[in-house]
This record gives C-alpha cells, sequence and structure tokens, in this order.
C-alpha cells in the first residue's frame, strides 16, 4: 500500500460543498482514502461559516442549486484568485435551462469533416403560446420528448413524456422543451468529463418508435411519461435478455469523437466536472441532448483515480500559471526578481 509521500505543505485541499445526498454519492471513504494516499485531503465545507474563515483551499467543488451560495462563491473567488473554483457559478448556470445547457453544441467540431455532431431539433412551448389546436404549426415532428424547460436538480425537472401527438401536448406544465425523438437503438451513451479526461459509458435509453406520424396520430394515449430512464440499468442493476442483447450490439463512438465532443463541450461552456448523453442515429449522425453538471463520477470503475488525477491536474495546472504570471510580473519590472539565495 503506498503511504502518503507529500509533507502537509504540498498537500492540496479540496474544499467541497453538497447536499447530503450528494455527498454521500460522490465523496465516498475509498475516494477520501484513495486521494489522502496521494496528497489530497478532500474537506467538507461548512455552508453556514463564510468561506473566508475556513480553508485555506488549493481547489473547490461544489454542487448547489442555490443563489446565496453562488454569490457566495463568486464573491470569495474575487478575492482570492489563487484559489480554484471548480467552476464558476455562473458558467454552470447554463446548464438550469435546457436550450441555453444545448446551445454550446454547435460550437463542437469533429475533425472528420464526415462526421455530425447535432442537437435534435427544438421549440420551447409557452404558456403565452395558447391552446395547442389555435398553434397551427408546431415547427416539430412527432415524436417529441416533452421535457421541462428547467433543469434545476429538482425531481420534477426530470419528468418527461414521450409525445405521439398533438393529444398528447394538452398536458403539459409549461415552459416545456419540445425536442424530437431520434431513433437511436435504445441505448444512449453517457459521457463523464474531468478537465482533459472522459470516459463513456452505455445506458439504456428509450426503445425506438416504429410508427408513422399517420399512425401516432391515430393513438387515444396522446403521451407516455417517463423519468430518469438512464439510471433504469442502475435501478434494475441489470436489463432482461433482450435489452442486453441490443445494448451489445450498439457499437460504442470511436474515442476520437468522444474525447472531441468532450473537450469541444468543456471548452465552449468553460466547464470541467460534467456529463453528457449522446445518442446516434440509423445514418451515424451523433445528438447531444443532455449535458448534466458535476453528476454521479461514483458509478464509474475506478472513480476515485478518475477525480483525485483531475484534482491534482487543476492545482498543478494553477501553480504553472501562477509562476508564469510572476515570471511576467517579473520581466515587466513589475516585480522583485526572485532571491537565488540559498537558504
Ligand atoms: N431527443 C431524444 N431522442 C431520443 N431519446 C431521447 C431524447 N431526449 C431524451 N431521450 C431519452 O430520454 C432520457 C432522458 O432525457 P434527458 O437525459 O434529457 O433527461 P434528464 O432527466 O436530464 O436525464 P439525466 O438523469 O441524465 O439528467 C435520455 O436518457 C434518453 O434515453
Ligand atoms: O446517471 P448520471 O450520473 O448522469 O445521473 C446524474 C444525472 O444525470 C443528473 O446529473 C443528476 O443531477 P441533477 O440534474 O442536478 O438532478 C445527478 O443527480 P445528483 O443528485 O447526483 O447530482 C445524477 O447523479
Ligand atoms: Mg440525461
Ligand atoms: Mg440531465
Amino acid at each position: 500500500m503506498a503511504s502518503s509521500s507529500s509533507s502537509s505543505s504540498n498537500r492540496l485541499r479540496v474544499g467541497y460543498a453538497f447536499p447530503p445526498n450528494k455527498e454521500r454519492n460522490v465523496i465516498r471513504p475509498s475516494l477520501v482514502d484513495y486521494a489522502k494516499l496521494h496528497g489530497v485531503d478532500l474537506v467538507r465545507i461548512d455552508l453556514q461559516t463564510p468561506l473566508l474563515h475556513q480553508g485555506p483551499f488549493h481547489c473547490i467543488i461544489h454542487k448547489l442549486y442555490d443563489d446565496a451560495w453562488a454569490e457566495h462563491l463568486q464573491d470569495f473567488a474575487l478575492k482570492n484568485p489563487d484559489v480554484v473554483v471548480v467552476d464558476r457559478p455562473d458558467l454552470i448556470a447554463r446548464l438550469y435551462d435546457r436550450v441555453s445547457m444545448l446551445d454550446v453544441v454547435s460550437q463542437v467540431k469533429a475533425s472528420d469533416s464526415g462526421v455530425r455532431i447535432e442537437v435534435p431539433k427544438q421549440i420551447v412551448l409557452k404558456q403565452e403560446d395558447g391552446e395547442i389546436d389555435s398553434i397551427r404549426d408546431l415547427d416539430v415532428k412527432f415524436p417529441v420528448i416533452a421535457k421541462p424547460l428547467a433543469s434545476d436538480g429538482s425531481a420534477k425537472s426530470h419528468e418527461m413524456s414521450l409525445v405521439f401527438n398533438r393529444r398528447g401536448l394538452k398536458d403539459l406544465d409549461r415552459p416545456v422543451l419540445l425536442q424530437e425523438f431520434v431513433n437511436h437503438g435504445g441505448v444512449m451513451f453517457k459521457v463523464y468529463v474531468a478537465g482533459e479526461e472522459s470516459v463513456c459509458v452505455k445506458r439504456k435509453s428509450l426503445p425506438d418508435v416504429a410508427e408513422t406520424e399517420e399512425e401516432l396520430e391515430k393513438k387515444q394515449d396522446g403521451a407516455m411519461k417517463f423519468s430518469q430512464i438512464s439510471r433504469a440499468e442502475e435501478k434494475s442493476e441489470k436489463c432482461n435478455g433482450a435489452e442486453k442483447k441490443e445494448a451489445e450490439e450498439i457499437e460504442m463512438p470511436p474515442e476520437k469523437i468522444v474525447r472531441e465532443v468532450s473537450n469541444g463541450l468543456r471548452e465552449a461552456m468553460g466547464i470541467r466536472l460534467f456529463n453528457f448523453d449522446m445518442i446516434r442515429d440509423g445514418n451515424g449522425t451523433y445528438y447531444v441532448i443532455d449535458i448534466n453538471y458535476l453528476p454521479g463520477f461514483a458509478v464509474l470503475p475506478e472513480y476515485e483515480q478518475f477525480l483525485t488525477k483531475f484534482f491534482k491536474e487543476v492545482a498543478e495546472k494553477k501553480k504553472k500559471k501562477k509562476v508564469e504570471e510572476d515570471d511576467s510580473a517579473i520581466e515587466d519590472g513589475k516585480a522583485k526578481p526572485r532571491c537565488c539565495c540559498f537558504q
């Protein structure tokens, strides 16, 4: 067993701010122990005490849907530029709305010009749009997935419907996002990203819809409700034989595409800890349909190594950037040259 190999001076202190259930899910004892052995101390942040009275921290990770916390953290970050905040609350906020969430996908380009990375066609149905029958042209083709516009961590924000025809739109709470359903073989790719590293896993998804629009129009049940189907596999621990076979038949995306989409989204959003859901249609086009901030990394095999490596890289990058900034200040005569005497 490796012993803790770093003196207190170069140990990294990573503060975390999570609700209790999230803390249980991400900061597991196995992560705390592994990180400690590799020079990283994970420290719970007391949400009732100002950050300035806690620490010192090299890095802060957090996932709280709380405006007061976001404001306090932004203020702390301004006063403590040497602490790496992962990630800036104002950048995470784009993920709380399912339209702004996916706007960034247009900035993602695969190096292979034959590979298309898209978002399904989608519209927002607002309260003021009036009765469904009064809207002549919906601009989207059925079936659609109806998703709450707000993605705010509430159970309600995951309550969705697969909608087959206009009848299925009538009872939806608004504002609601209507995103065209893309047939993708019943298996979805969930890609976990921590900085420059990404891991792609397969997850259970909705089955293909074979009916034509005309046949869908005749369905009496205009919609089918569901929620967080991609975690269904986790809940049931295993699929039935047919679903297992289906999952095995769907090929994983090439690693190059996973890496390029992960890096493209990270750079476009400016955030470093997230996952995204991607599906592939029968023509080989990829669609990014969901992006989640700081998801349940603990489901990944060896997640302890995955996250600890990220923390160390973040701190290393910050240290390197600080040295570069100090060097340029010395060159510009804005700071005294470093003392070269030996202690
Ligand atoms: N446009 C689409 N076409 C086909 N299937 C879709 C589409 N959008 C969503 N789905 C299916 O519905 C599931 C839930 O959609 P989405 O991931 O947007 O919801 P979510 O509640 O944000 O999920 P998560 O738990 O990952 O945060 C997806 O995992 C996928 O199986
Ligand atoms: O299967 P994953 O790891 O994607 O499950 C995530 C889910 O995608 C969302 O990110 C959830 O966060 P909210 O969108 O804020 O609900 C995560 O829930 P959390 O309570 O762990 O943050 C799921 O882990
Ligand atoms: Mg999802
Ligand atoms: Mg989501």
